[in-house]
This record gives structure tokens, C-alpha cells and sequence, in this order.
């Protein structure tokens, strides 16, 4: 049989810097909870075929309203998110690797909630080049600014040679055995992403060019750039 491919969405972080009342994943964007423009843009490629939505198990902000209108029979919502966002992950797979239809061969896109805007384009390109990858890998993109590396007080200690440096989005696609063990024996407060995991081992993921359009919605000041890249892709959820 050939391989399944799985996503598993981190959902269970708080927001802190965004400093909102409610965990950013579930503030208003384009007139529904941000969390729905993700699931939607997951649900879009046709080869998932299931979504796992990691909450964490005080989580008070998951209704309805968070699922699309269609499609919404391939989400499944399990509340056992973690301290870390790599320990929300890592017991998101390992949900995921007890049903019965699932073999550790099968593929894993572990996605942000927090990334809104990822477009089809992108998610279809990040599966078809990763197809031929014996490992897997991530959208990512080639760091396009001088890059400074500062001292304590602020002030410029280096510029850094940008040519080899990317930076990490998701989804991060590897074969679920592969990422279950890694991320089993990661420090998972360090592992601040899946491939960080992956290249413990001594692996190395191969970096598939994304967008910048593809961001995480980190701070107050990013939801606005989200809802202006919705509304130009992709008007309706
Ligand atoms: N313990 C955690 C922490 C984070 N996440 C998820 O990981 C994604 C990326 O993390 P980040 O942007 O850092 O989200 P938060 O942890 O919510 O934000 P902050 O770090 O500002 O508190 C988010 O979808 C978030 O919900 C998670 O599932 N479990
Ligand atoms: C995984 C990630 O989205 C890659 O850019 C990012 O590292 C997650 O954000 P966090 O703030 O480190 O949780």
C-alpha cells in the first residue's frame, strides 16, 4: 500500500506575545476564528487524509465555528498538548500512530495554527518535492536581509554571511516513525521545530522554497498582514 499522508496541528500554545484575552489561534480573522482559515487551507489538498488538532486539554476556545464548511469529517480534535510546542507535536503523532489505519511509513505535515495563510500552491509543492525525499523537509525561505548578530547591549557584534541561511516555516513533512523517535529523544524544550528533531539524528531535510506569505502570526501587528493576504488569495472559508 502506498503511503498515507497525516497533518498534525499544534493548537494548544497561548499566544503570549501576542498578549491577546484569547490564544491567537482562535481571535477573529476575516470574520471567523483564525484556526478555521488553517484547517481550511490543510483540508485543501485531497491526499490528507486526516487533520489532528492538538488542544491542550484546558483549552476553552474550540467550537463550532472553528470548523470549515466542508471537510470537517477529516479533522479529528484530541486535547493532549504539552508545556512545549514540540511535546504538543510529539503527542499528537503518538495519537496519531495508535489508530489502527496508520503504518510508521506513513507522512506527517506538522503545521502551525498559527500560520493562516498557507496556500494550496505552496502545500501541494511542499508534498510533490518531497515525494523523491527519503527523509522529508519543510517550506522555508532564503533569508533576504543583511543579517546582524548583536552583542548585550544591542549593538552590532557581526554581519553574518546569508547565503546558506533559511528561514524555517511549516509544515514540516516527515515519515511519522521517524519523526515519533526523534522528537522521543529531543531535548523538547530545544526543538523548536520538527526538523530540529530530524537533524539530531543526523539526517539532513531538504528545504523546499515557500512564501512569505506564509506567516505566523506572532504579534498583534501580524493579524492585519493575515487578513490582507487572506483576502487577496483566498476570500472565502
Ligand atoms: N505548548 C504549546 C506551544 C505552542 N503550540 C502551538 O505551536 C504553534 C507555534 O507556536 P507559537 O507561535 O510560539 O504560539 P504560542 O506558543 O501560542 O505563542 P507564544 O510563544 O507567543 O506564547 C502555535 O500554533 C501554537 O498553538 C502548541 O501546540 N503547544
Ligand atoms: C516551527 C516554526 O513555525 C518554524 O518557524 C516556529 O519555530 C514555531 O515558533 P515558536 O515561536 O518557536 O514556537
Amino acid at each position: 500500500m502506498s503511503s498515507q499522508y497525516f497533518a498534525v496541528i499544534p493548537a494548544a500554545g497561548s499566544g503570549s506575545r501576542f498578549g491577546a484575552p484569547l490564544p491567537k489561534q482562535y481571535l477573529q480573522l476575516n470574520g471567523v476564528p483564525l484556526i478555521r482559515h488553517t484547517l481550511q487551507a490543510l483540508l485543501a489538498d485531497a491526499r490528507i487524509a486526516q487533520v489532528v488538532v492538538v488542544l491542550s486539554p484546558e483549552d476553552q476556545g474550540w467550537n463550532e465555528a472553528c470548523l470549515p464548511s466542508t471537510g470537517a469529517d477529516r479533522i479529528v480534535v484530541v486535547r493532549v498538548g504539552g508545556d512545549t510546542r514540540a511535546e504538543s507535536v510529539l503527542n499528537g503523532i503518538k495519537w496519531l500512530s495508535d489508530q489502527a489505519n496508520v503504518s510508521s511509513d506513513d507522512w506527517v505535515l506538522v503545521h502551525d495554527a498559527a500560520r493562516p495563510c498557507l496556500s494550496a500552491l505552496q502545500l501541494e509543492s511542499l508534498i510533490n518535492v518531497l515525494a523523491e525525499e527519503p527523509v522529508g523537509g519543510l517550506l522555508a525561505i532564503p533569508v533576504a536581509d543583511t543579517v546582524k548578530r548583536s552583542d548585550n547591549d544591542d549593538r552590532v557584534a557581526a554581519t553574518v554571511d546569508r547565503r546558506q541561511l533559511w528561514q524555517a516555516q511549516t509544515p514540516q513533512m516527515f515519515r511519522l516513525g521517524l519523526l515519533q523517535h526523534a522528537l522521543s529523544v529531543v531535548d523538547l524544550a530545544a526543538a523548536t521545530d520538527e526538523s530540529a528533531a530530524i537533524e539530531a539524528l543526523g539526517h539532513a531535510p531538504k528545504l523546499v522554497p515557500g512564501s512569505l506569505s506564509n506567516l505566523k502570526v506572532t504579534y498583534p501587528a501580524d493579524l492585519p498582514l493575515a487578513a490582507a493576504i487572506i483576502n487577496s488569495n483566498n476570500p472565502t472559508v
